[in-house]
Order: structure tokens, then C-alpha cells, then sequence
């Protein structure tokens, strides 16, 4: 394929009328204008899902290999949702605050440390002495 067309989902939105419709399905695009007609599941599926990513209502209804047959027929081109849109950052700008020691728990474990220092030297003292 040369000539593959990528198709925003800008460009895919345009194409919404039953003369002119395209949905994307696993990120290729498909022409069903001349389609329509003839689609055992209606034209008001079809319409609904026009100009959109469609690929989870036509996995969900489950469609047949007969059906993927006739779809490499309408294809047209790849569809790239990402492209002219604002991508989406994929990790968060501010890293997570690491939370810091509770004031009052190491406030008291300080206190705990000096008593225990000083009943330390008074003994020593005494056995010193
Ligand atoms: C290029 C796109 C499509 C093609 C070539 C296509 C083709 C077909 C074919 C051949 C059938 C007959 C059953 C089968 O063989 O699976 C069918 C049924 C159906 N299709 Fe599609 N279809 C397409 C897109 C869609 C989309 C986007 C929807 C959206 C919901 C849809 C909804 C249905 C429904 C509801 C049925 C009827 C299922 C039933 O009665 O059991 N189709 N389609």
C-alpha cells in the first residue's frame, strides 16, 4: 500500500453521512457509504458509529469472519486518534510527595533517646564513682 491515508480524528468526524461514512475499527478506516445498504445489522448502527472509533461495538456484537471479509474491501486508511489533538501526557508531571515523619512520633522518640541517655550516664556515674 503506497499511498496509505491517516486519518485524524478530525478528518474522521467529517465523514458522518450516509453518502460519506467512515468509521475506524482497530485503527484502520473504513468506507461504508456504499456499505450501508446492504448491512445485515441496519443503517442506524452504522450511523451512530459514524465518523467515530467504532471498534468496541463491532467487537461486541460479535461480527464474522464474513463480515472481516468485506470490511478489508472498504478499507481506506490508518487511523491515528493522537495526531493534531493535544497528547495526552502518559506520566504525571509532579512526582508524588513523599510524606514526611510525623512531627510529634519522632519528637517523642527523641525524648525517649535522651532519657534513656541519661539514666545510661547516671548509672555509669555511679559505677565510676
Ligand atoms: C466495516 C464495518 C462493518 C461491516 C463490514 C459489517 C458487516 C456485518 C455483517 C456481514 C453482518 C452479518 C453478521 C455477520 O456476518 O457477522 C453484520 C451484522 C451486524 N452488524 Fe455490522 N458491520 C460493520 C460495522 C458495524 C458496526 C460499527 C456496528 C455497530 C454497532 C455493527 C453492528 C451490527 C449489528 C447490530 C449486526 C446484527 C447482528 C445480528 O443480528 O446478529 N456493524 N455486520
Amino acid at each position: 500500500m503506497a499511498d496509505k491515508r491517516i486519518f485524524t480524528a478530525a478528518q474522521l468526524a467529517q465523514h458522518t453521512h450516509k453518502d460519506s461514512l467512515y468509521v475506524a475499527i482497530h485503527g484502520k478506516v473504513y468506507d461504508c457509504s456504499g456499505f450501508i445498504d446492504e448491512h445485515p445489522g441496519g443503517e442506524e448502527v452504522l450511523l451512530d458509529e459514524a465518523g467515530k472509533d467504532a471498534t468496541e461495538s463491532f467487537e461486541d456484537v460479535g461480527h464474522s469472519d464474513e463480515a472481516r471479509d468485506i470490511m478489508s474491501k472498504l478499507y481506506v486508511g490508518e487511523y491515528q486518534a493522537g495526531s493534531g489533538e493535544k497528547a495526552k501526557s502518559t506520566y504525571a508531571s509532579t512526582p508524588k510527595p513523599i510524606p514526611a515523619a510525623d512531627p510529634v512520633e519522632s519528637g517523642s522518640k527523641l525524648q525517649y533517646v535522651i532519657a534513656l541517655a541519661v539514666v545510661a550516664g547516671a548509672v555509669l556515674w555511679k559505677v565510676i564513682r
